[in-house]
């Protein structure tokens, strides 16, 4: 592969203070972008925009870190203190077995962390880029220098880009330069050669985050010759934090160790007293130690989530943070978008409405342009040059693209710019055409948080044009005037907000579209004109535009699904109040607009103000949903908006607004007119009630509703770089049913986990009681530490983590979701513990007992008891194949892998019965067949203790 580096013949360290043309020249670019063929020269020569790879924790950090463990540390003096006595064969073993454990450990985690790293490179960043002429969406792996891209709002930037033309373009170079606040951008502007990197508005770097608009610029360097590059490791992909669930079992293993360790000094102080002489005593304590410590189970449970990773990426579920395993199981409410996560986000123009005449019916469906406006009536002339002025603004005011190819229409961007792009088609009116004449001289891009775009273009001599596009209460504020069939009138809102009403109340996206002639403006000597918020006056309203985006047709069922599992599915939507109802009818979601809330409403319970309106107003007024949710004129979300909430929103009105918005987040079902920053007030609410929430978000400001959830789902198509980088988990196709499938995995894997603790724990508390009954019996020890490790690691290590590949039990979504920071050790989990730990000490030490009693030398006996500790084990990993179903209802082909493992559990320890070396360091030696058999009947006793308590424990939960 090519050298990244020093190679690229053009040094980028002057971009910023060089004009735009200079810099394309000097990169050997065209405003057209490369050709495809020199784009791949280039590469060729250069090699991909990759930032070279953190050397990361190699192999050798992860064996080491392999004994850093309590657990080890407890080993790791035992191997001490039998060196000390001198019995080597019990050190080396116990070394032996610390080594192959963290051997395993290490490849284990090694291989977690490269296929959770692989399955994170899945969701790949696409740049869009300009390559002879045309617009593509292309992996930003394959940029090079004199690409021209494009940049837009939620877009890490993907190379340094020296900047050829914007659009309210803001940056934040936080990830850079520590500066916290947004950067504007200006092409245009000059800048000194010595300028620090906080001060180039002329460049956007690679690792950078687009907060707001729209930019256009060509690449100056890419891979490890960027500004980040230079600065190698800033800027890494993070790496998976630990699951909570592991580190309450490494504290667990800390106390385990800690209470061992108290444990042993307590029985080596009764047994000096007992005048058991002292190198016994340490063998003791070396013992307990042994048995008590559950060794393998950082293995198991790092398997465990691994798997379960696996199994989501299957699923079409990407875990960023591994906290999403185990937090998913347990949330309470899904709040979804709605656009494109519960519907497909085609969106096809249905209906175009002027006002004074009923909305007129547009036929065709999807991005092929085959239809038209159904206008009739005496004045169908007049009706469709209306129609036809309103698709041409729709056309104008656009920034997706529509082509016929072979394979039929393809579009890209918006799915509302390409549906208009649709409709102008429909009337004869392409992007070309529309343009002709009428050059766009600046725009203002359509941002979720003001719910408009508006474009300026060249008009006759000396006049230029605004159009605007966006949602009505929006645009009709802007208005003065409206178009009739007879000419233009004074604008009458409420025969607008009634026409927007009727369109939105059968599910239809209403977009409102609005002109104004302006004069002429040059934009001063080398500047483009500009267009602010501010001149969005004085329009008039051409008409109204009602867009159908069908439900994805698994959505219904998901959400279905959701609500049996205990979850509740809560719809937040930029979308008019009437649209969002009549799509949560249909998906069963909602069914009155008693249990819609629109984000003004939420406003105001935030701010504390008109209380009563809020209380008296169920749907943002009292006559139903309507843009009136807006207020009296001047008074609504515009002017009052949340972005002057600020991201603290209920917080700051104390108390008493806390509890309002609570009161109104416990009713609604769908949160309509919601402004991205307003998610986050949702999210707290829904919190504070003591919900676990899972929050799907796309767009930029989505990011800190998706941090303050207990897991963000960010939408790998559609979502944005920043959403996704906010997010715990990563749903491929954006699709609803696959957070409800996510959510079923996250379950299945803790389950799965609880499984493998509790059998862990149960076969070392097992181990313990027959140690310390034997020791309180007078007995010799039942069992040698070299024994115990061969217990606890090799035969019970092969067969615990078969455990974690058990298939979903089937029922994991009619279960109600797990309590929130309920702990592992439950009730059900602890008397499952202590049961089996009694069935196996005290059946274990009553046999050991007659065995000596009966003449057995102690060494015959100890290779008894190692043989039944087995069976007890290959016994006890069935049981532990469901907490409540009993096993003889559980196929065991369901799990072959479970079923191996044992047999090998089996068969390795009857070769190592066979083996001379092993049958020395282990004390073993082979048993008869008789024998073997008698041991496991006594084995199936826990079986039938564990059947008894499982069906106790279905009663008891039938009962409550
Ligand atoms: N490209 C666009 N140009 C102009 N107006 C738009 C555009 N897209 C959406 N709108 C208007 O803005 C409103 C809010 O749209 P937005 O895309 O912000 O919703 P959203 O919150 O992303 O929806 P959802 O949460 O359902 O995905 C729409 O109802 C529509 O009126």
């Amino acid at each position: 592969m090519a050298d990244t580096g020093t190679q690229q013949p053009y040094q980028a360290d002057t971009a910023h203070a060089m004009p735009a043309a200079a810099v394309l020249a000097a990169v050997h670019g065209d405003p057209d972008g490369l050709s495809t063929a020199e784009a791949a020269a280039r590469r060729g020569r250069w090699g991909p925009n990759d930032i070279p790879a953190a050397a990361g924790n190699g192999l050798w950090m992860v064996f080491l870190r392999q004994f850093a463990s309590p657990l080890i540390y407890v080993l790791a003096l035992a191997a001490g203190l039998s060196v000390w006595l001198g019995e080597w064969s019990d050190a080396a073993f116990i070394a032996a077995v610390l080594l192959l454990n963290a051997a395993i450990g290490s490849t284990q985690e090694h291989r977690a962390e490269r296929s959770a790293q692989a399955l994170r490179r899945m969701v790949t960043t696409a740049s869009d880029v300009v390559r002879d002429g045309n617009l593509l969406e292309i992996d930003a792996r394959e940029l090079v220098v004199g690409d021209v891209v494009l940049l837009s709002s939620g877009m890490r930037v993907p190379a340094d880009v020296r900047l050829l033309d914007s659009q309210g373009l803001q940056v934040d170079e936080s990830p850079l330069t520590g500066e916290s606040l947004p950067v504007d951008k200006n092409p245009r502007a000059t800048v000194p050669r010595a300028a620090a990197l906080g001060d180039r508005p002329t460049m956007a770097y690679a690792g950078t985050l687009v907060g707001r608009g729209r930019g256009r610029g060509v690449v100056t360097a890419t891979g490890a010759t960027t500004q980040v590059g230079a600065l190698a490791g800033e800027l890494r992909e993070p790496s998976s934090v630990e699951a909570p669930l592991l580190t309450r079992m490494r504290r667990f293993a800390l106390v385990v160790g800690l209470g061992v360790a108290l444990v042993a000094l307590a029985v080596g102080a009764v047994e000096t007293v007992r005048g058991t002489p002292w190198h016994e005593v340490v063998l003791i304590g070396v013992a307990l130690a042994v048995s008590a410590v559950p060794e393998g189970l950082p293995v198991a449970l790092t398997v465990a989530l691994a798997v379960a990773v696996r199994r989501m990426a299957r699923r079409e579920v990407i875990v960023r943070r591994l906290v999403a395993v185990e937090s998913l199981g347990s949330c309470t409410v899904v709040a979804s978008d709605k656009t494109g996560t519960l519907t497909v986000n085609e969106l096809t123009v249905t209906h175009v409405a002027v006002p004074g005449c009923e909305p007129w019916e547009v036929t065709g469906v999807g991005a092929d342009p085959t239809g038209s406006v159904m206008v009739d009536g005496a004045d169908a002339d007049a009706g469709m040059a209306a129609a036809e002025r309103l698709a041409r603004a729709g056309v104008l005011c656009n920034e997706a693209t529509l082509a016929a190819t072979e394979d039929g229409w393809v579009h890209r961007g918006d799915a509302v710019d390409v549906a208009m792009l649709v409709l102008g088609r429909k009337l004869g009116i392409s992007r070309p055409v529309a343009l002709d004449g009428a050059e766009q001289l600046a725009a203002i891009p359509f941002e979720s948080e003001h719910r408009y775009a508006a474009t300026l273009h060249a008009a006759d001599p000396g006049t230029a044009r605004i159009v605007v596009k966006g949602a009505v209460e929006r645009v009709r504020r802007m208005c003065t005037t409206m178009v009739t069939l007879h000419g233009e009138r004074p604008i009458d809102a409420e025969q607008v907000d009634r026409m927007a009403e009727r369109l939105a109340s059968t599910g239809e996206r209403v977009v409102a579209l609005a002109v104004r002639r302006v004069g002429r403006r040059d934009g001063g000597p080398g500047a483009d004109p500009d267009l602010d918020h501010d001149e969005l006056t004085g329009m008039t309203l051409l008409g109204l535009v009602g867009m159908s985006d069908p439900l994805r047709p698994d959505s219904p069922a998901a959400i279905a699904a959701c609500r049996r599992a205990g979850i509740s599915v809560v719809m937040i939507t930029g979308d008019h109040a009437a649209t969002a109802l009549a799509a949560a009818r249909e998906l069963g979601l909602a069914d009155g607009p008693d249990e819609v809330v629109t984000g003004h409403e939420l406003h105001t319970a935030a701010n504390g103000a008109a209380r009563g309106a809020v209380e008296g107003a169920a749907y943002g007024g009292a006559q139903g949903a309507g843009p009136q949710e807006a207020g009296p004129e001047g008074a609504g979300p515009q002017e009052a908006g949340p972005q002057e909430a600020g991201p603290e929103g209920a917080g700051r009105g104390g108390a008493e607004s806390a509890a309002a918005v609570d009161a109104l987040t416990a009713r609604a079902t769908v949160f309509a007119r919601v402004e991205p920053a307003q998610k986050l007030d949702i999210v707290e609410s829904l919190t504070r009630r003591g919900e676990v929430v899972a929050v799907t978000g796309d767009g930029a400001n989505d990011a800190p509703a998706l941090h303050h959830a207990h897991v963000g789902v960010a939408m790998g198509r559609s979502g944005t770089d920043v959403a996704r980088e906010a997010a715990e988990i990563v749903v491929t196709d954006d699709q609803f049913g696959s957070i409800a499938a996510g959510v079923e995995e996250g379950r299945i894997a803790y389950a799965n986990v609880r499984k493998v603790i509790q059998l862990l724990i149960a076969t070392g508390a097992g181990e313990l009681v027959l140690v310390l009954a034997a020791l309180t019996m007078g007995l010799p020890l039942p069992l040698l530490a070299v024994q115990l490790l061969w217990l606890n690691l090799v035969t019970n290590g092969i067969q615990d983590v078969a455990l974690a590949f058990e298939p979903g039990e089937g029922d994991e979504m009619r279960r109600r979701p797990r309590p929130p920071g309920e702990p592992v050790f439950d009730r059900l989990m602890v008397e499952r513990v202590l049961l089996s730990a009694a069935v196996i000490g005290g059946v274990t030490v009553a046999f050991y007992q007659w065995l000596l009693a009966a003449g057995w030398s102690v060494e015959d006996a100890r290779n008894s008891v190692v043989l039944l500790m087995v069976l007890f084990e290959n016994v006890h990993v069935f049981n532990s194949r469901s907490e409540l179903r009993s096993v003889f209802t559980h196929d065991p082909r369901r799990n072959l892998l479970l079923v191996g493992s044992t047999l090998l559990a089996q068969a390795l320890h009857i070769v190592a019965m066979h083996v001379p070396f092993t049958q020395a360091v282990l004390g073993l030696h082979p048993v008869s067949l008789a024998h073997w058999a008698t041991l496991l009947g006594l084995a199936t006793t826990l079986l039938v203790a564990v059947e008894l308590h499982k069906a106790f424990c279905r009663r008891r939960a039938r009962r409550s």
